[in-house]
């Protein structure tokens, strides 16, 4: 079992303007070792932009950031370098490069970014794609795969990296419905096999079930932190709890067989 009280990634009073208008708020948050937070909240609530900023793709205008309790600084080129190798990133659209199989598309990295020997690389690129369920796909193009599965690739290639943390933004908004269960699935082996993940999701059952915490971010700040038994208790008045109604809402009129009371289908409460 992983040691769940040792902080993995913190960050603290992050900060982001964009365009002239602040994008996130001084938001703090920590993992620890093992545990999946989600981050949910209203489109433009800042959770993209914050995720970037947690993996300093987008530079924070303020803020700190702790890897290991090491912090990490920006301005040290090999500090940002090793810091992007730890921390994988898992983007809505998967970010895939079309013109390599899928077994390159994982063992890329390992190649060029930790000069490992082609058979090296593919060894364990082959292992990577055998744990997300993708062995026998290994030989196609991306075209050739369905959404779930190209977005299966780019988590096997972001493990390939072992990295000591996952971020994951909204890895199935870009799926048809029918295709989201199979990336959950693979999250949620990810999750108990003890990987630290950083989620953001309108899967609102999935979070319910499976996330250590909820983490409630609106107009760029966390607005609302807590275990989802907490945070929608029945009567907790959160505004967690309204978000999700909502969503409740209008999957009820889209699904009116859903049963009242039961986690509903995918993207509900
Ligand atoms: N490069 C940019 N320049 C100006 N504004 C930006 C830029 N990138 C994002 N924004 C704005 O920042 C806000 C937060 O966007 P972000 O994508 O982080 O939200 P989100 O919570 O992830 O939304 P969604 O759930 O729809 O993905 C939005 O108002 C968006 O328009």
């Amino acid at each position: 079992m992983p040691d769940t009280t040792q902080p993995v990634l913190r960050i603290e009073g992050i900060s982001k303007s964009l365009g002239g208008k602040q994008i996130l708020d001084s938001v703090s948050l920590t993992l620890h070792k093992g545990e999946l937070k989600v981050l949910i909240g209203p489109s433009g609530g800042g959770k993209s932009t914050l995720l970037q900023c947690i993996n300093l793709l987008i530079q924070p205008d303020q803020g700190r950031i702790w890897l290991d309790s090491e912090e990490v600084h920006v301005s040290r080129k090999r500090d940002l370098y090793s810091f992007r190798q730890q921390v994988g990133m898992i983007f809505q659209d998967f970010n895939l490069f079309d013109h390599l199989r899928a077994a390159d598309n994982v063992a890329i990295a390992l190649r060029k970014v930790r000069g490992w020997s082609r058979r090296q690389a593919t060894e364990r690129a082959m292992a990577e794609l055998e744990r997300v369920g993708l062995a026998d796909k290994a030989e196609l193009y991306p075209a050739e795969l369905s959404g779930g599965q190209k977005q299966r690739v780019s988590i096997a290639r972001a493990l390939a990296m072992d990295p000591k943390v996952l971020l994951l933004d909204e890895p199935t908004s870009a799926l048809d419905p029918e295709l989201v269960g199979e990336v959950l699935e693979v999250i949620r082996n990810l999750a108990a096999g003890g990987m630290t993940m950083l989620m953001a999701t309108h899967q609102m059952s999935f979070a319910r079930a499976l996330a250590k915490e909820i983490l409630f971010m609106e107009g760029g700040r966390l607005i609302e932190q807590g275990s989802p038994a907490k945070l929608l208790a029945p009567g907790a008045g959160t505004r967690t709890q309204s978000f999700c109604t909502r969503l409740w809402d209008v999957s009820e009129r889209e699904h009116p067989a859903a049963p009242a009371g039961e986690i509903g289908p995918a993207g509900t409460c």
